[in-house]
C-alpha cells in the first residue's frame, strides 16, 4: 500500500509537488499519469526516501521508507535503468545487491529467469541495450520479493516488444496481489496497462479514478439510426432522453443507456438499425484534463 498525505516538495522557488494526496492499493496497477514536469518522479523519489517531504508524508506500508526495517523485501523501483555501471555483469550486479540485503544467489537466478536475462546472466551490462537494461533494473526491483512496486516511465524508448513484454509484467505483478504503481506522460500507454489512474498536473492532483469510471465520465452519448425518428424522439424524451439531430439522418441521445434505448424502442416496435455508445478516447479525456497544466504549452494555446 502507498500512500501521500498532502504531501509538498519545493525546490527553490519550484513548487514539484503541491499538497498531493492518493492512495494505491494492492492487486491492481495504477498508472502515475501527468505531462512533463507534473511532478511524478519527484513524488516517486520522496516515496522512496531519495528525498525528504518539504510537508506532508509520502508513506509505503504505513511509514515512511527510512522507517521500513527491511526496505527491498517491501518496495522495489525502477527510477533510471542507465544507472548500472557498464563492465558489470547481470549476475553480479545483482549478486552484489542481493547480498547486501541478506538475499542469497538463488533468487539472483530466479529474477534473471523471471525478466527473462538468465542467458545473459554472465554478460557484461555495458554490452546490454536499453531494453534489457530495463529488464535488469526490474530483476534488481524485484530481489526481495516485495509487495510494492513502482516504476518510473518504464516503457521510454522501448520498442513494442519491450513496451508488450513490460505491461504484461505489470499485470501479472498486480495479479499476485502486489501493489503496482507506474508513472507515464502517454494515455495511450496506461489504458491497455492500468486499472486505476492518478493524474497529476503542476504537482496537483488532478484526478484519482479507475480506468472505467473516467471512460464513463468522458461519455458522449448514444448515436442511434432509426426509419422512424419522429416516433423514436417522442419515445425517448417521454423516458427522459435528450434527443439531438445528428450528422447523416442518426440521433445523439443523452441520458439513457444503449439497453435502455433498445427496450423503449422494442416496447413501441420502433425498428433500430444502429445503437452506439460514443465516448472520447481515453487520450482526449486526459487532454481535457490536463489542458492549462502542461509545462510548456503550445503557443497561442
Ligand atoms: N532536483 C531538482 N531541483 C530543482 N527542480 C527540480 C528538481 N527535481 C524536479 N524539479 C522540478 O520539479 C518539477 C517536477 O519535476 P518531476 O521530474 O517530478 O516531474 P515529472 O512529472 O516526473 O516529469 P517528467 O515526465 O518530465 O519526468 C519540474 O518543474 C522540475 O523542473
Amino acid at each position: 500500500m502507498i500512500e501521500v498525505r498532502e504531501l509538498t516538495k519545493r525546490y527553490g522557488g519550484t513548487v514539484a509537488v503541491d499538497r498531493l494526496s492518493f492512495r494505491v492499493r494492492p492487486g491492481a496497477v495504477t498508472g502515475f499519469l501527468g505531462p512533463n514536469g507534473a511532478g511524478k518522479s519527484t513524488t516517486m523519489r520522496v516515496l522512496l526516501g531519495l528525498d525528504a517531504p518539504s510537508s506532508g508524508a509520502a508513506l509505503v506500508n504505513g511509514g515512511p521508507y527510512a522507517a521500513l526495517r527491511r526496505p527491498m523485501h517491501e518496495v522495489g523501483a525502477l527510477l533510471d535503468a542507465g544507472a548500472v555501471h557498464g563492465g558489470r555483469r547481470a549476475f553480479d550486479h545483482l549478486g552484489w545487491l542481493a547480498r547486501s540485503n541478506g538475499i542469497g544467489t538463488r533468487r539472483v537466478a530466479e529474477v534473471l529467469e523471471r525478466v527473462g536475462l538468465a542467458g545473459v546472466a554472465r554478460k557484461r551490462v555495458g554490452g546490454f541495450s536499453l531494453g534489457m537494461r530495463q529488464r535488469l533494473g526490474i530483476a534488481a526491483a524485484l530481489l526481495g520479493d516485495p509487495g510494492v512496486l513502482m516504476f518510473d516511465e518504464p516503457v521510454n524508448g522501448l520498442d513494442p516488444d519491450g513496451v508488450r513484454w513490460i505491461r504484461e509484467l505489470m499485470r501479472a505483478l498486480a495479479a499476485e496481489g502486489r501493489t503496482v504503481l507506474v508513472s507515464s506522460h502517454l494515455m495511450s500507454e496506461m489504458e491497455l496497462t492500468a486499472d486505476r489512474l492518478v493524474v497529476i498536473g503542476r504537482g496537483r492532483l488532478i484526478a484519482d479514478t479507475s480506468v472505467r469510471e473516467l471512460a464513463d465520465r468522458f461519455a458522449r452519448g448514444v448515436l442511434v439510426r432509426s426509419p422512424r425518428p419522429e416516433e423514436l424522439v417522442g419515445v425517448l424524451s417521454a423516458a427522459g432522453g435528450t434527443v439531438e439531430a445528428a450528422a447523416g439522418g442518426a440521433l445523439s441521445v443523452a441520458g439513457l443507456d444503449a439497453t435502455q434505448i433498445g427496450d423503449r424502442a422494442a416496447a413501441h416496435g420502433i425498428p433500430l438499425y444502429e445503437v452506439t455508445p460514443r465516448s472520447a478516447s481515453l487520450e482526449e479525456a486526459y487532454m481535457e484534463l490536463t489542458a492549462g497544466s502542461t509545462e510548456f504549452g503550445a503557443v497561442g494555446s
